[in-house]
């Protein structure tokens, strides 16, 4: 849900919401990377994270904040404008700042910048020992990517939206403490404190479907309901909350019935079909856990497949099949295997 009430003039109510989502007493005292791409999003939480720790007593201040700038060098002189604008307000900061210039590259999907963009400041989280990855995602992001996911088809993740946090290793984790905040109320926090950023002019180009969403059918959508950005908000956030349920009850399904062999996941089926909560959405999570941390083929599977498997452990469907990614499904006896082949 948006948090309020807020006054966008305010940029001490900007700070606040800011640590009413992520405490200062969880990263005051740890290193935090934000990447910062010299726009209006990462530029409020860049300087909204420093104000926010600059507020702490002194001996609350053990942790530290390095900004990270990736130049994808694919917007020429305008790159290299937007590295400037972040060195320099990094500099204002007094804040550190690593930066890192793709030479020669001529990737320019957007999903490819987005992941060259996350395993660059993972890179650098994981060189300077910090706990924290913070990016600047906004609840306008959010809406954006629910539409993204409905009309791509997808399933209860992705009608859950971005994810507030998500582990990144052992001892890393991602965080994007605005959520809850609109992109117009950074803007007008940074406007009110005098504070500039830059316009990235790719963000105007209609070719791209994240801008055509954003400046085409959201304003489409909101022409006959009003309050839609907000409604969309809140049902991904109600979605996250039965998705976290679900995946507790995933958790305790893995450590109850699950046992690995080696590379192979076996599941006793005698036990399973005693078990009230075999069918469905738990086991499914489940099993996408199980892919997940195998690194198995999890993007090729689609829900025939995993409900062969449901059926499977379930005793209602076959007793051996391949699934994509090259792993073989057997039922034998009282027990599933599924093994990478
Ligand atoms: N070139 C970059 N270098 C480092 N971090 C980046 C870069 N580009 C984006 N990020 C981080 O990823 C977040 C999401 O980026 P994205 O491009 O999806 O959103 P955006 O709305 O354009 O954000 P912003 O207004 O901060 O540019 C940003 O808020 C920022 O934290």
């Amino acid at each position: 849900m948006l948090d309020g009430p807020f006054e966008p003039s305010d940029w001490q109510a900007f700070c606040s919401m800011i640590s009413r989502r992520w405490p200062v007493s969880r990263w005051g005292n740890v290193g935090v990377v934000v990447g910062v791409s010299g726009g209006a999003d990462s530029v409020g939480l860049l300087r909204g994270l420093c104000e926010i720790r600059s507020q702490q007593p002194a001996e609350g201040r053990r942790g530290f904040i390095v900004a990270a700038h990736l130049n994808h060098a694919i917007r020429g002189e305008e790159s290299d404008a937007d590295e400037a604008f972040v060195r320099d307000l990094a500099q204002s900061l007094d804040v550190p700042i690593v930066v890192e210039r793709i030479v020669g590259s001529d990737v320019t999907d957007e999903a490819s910048l987005r992941e060259n963009r996350m395993a660059f400041v993972r890179t650098q989280a994981e060189n300077v020992g910090a706990r924290y990855v913070a990016l600047g995602h906004t609840s306008d992001d959010n809406v954006e990517t629910v539409l993204h996911h409905l009309f791509r088809g997808t399933g209860p993740t992705g009608l859950a939206g971005i994810a507030p946090h998500r582990s990144l290793g052992d001892d890393l984790v991602l965080v994007r403490p605005m959520l809850a905040i609109t992109r117009e109320q950074i803007r007008a926090g940074l406007r009110h404190k005098g504070c500039s950023w830059r316009e990235d002019a790719s963000n105007q180009d209609p070719r791209y479907r994240r801008n055509w969403i954003r400046h085409k059918l959201i304003p489409m959508i909101t022409s006959k309901y009003p309050n839609a950005e907000a409604a969309i908000s809140r049902a991904s956030e109600s979605q996250r909350d039965w998705l976290d349920l679900v995946d507790s009850a995933a958790s305790e399904w893995i450590d109850i019935h699950i046992c690995v062999d080696g590379h192979a996941c076996e599941a006793d089926t005698l036990r399973l079909r005693r078990d009230s909560r075999t069918d469905g959405a738990i086991v499914v999570a489940a099993l996408q856990r199980i892919w997940g941390d195998r690194n198995w083929a999890l993007g090729e599977m689609t829900k025939s497949h995993w409900q062969s498997i449901v059926g499977t452990i379930a005793g209602r469907s076959s007793q051996r099949y391949q699934l994509p990614g090259g792993l073989d499904v057997r039922a034998s006896g009282d027990h599933v295997t599924i093994t990478p082949i």
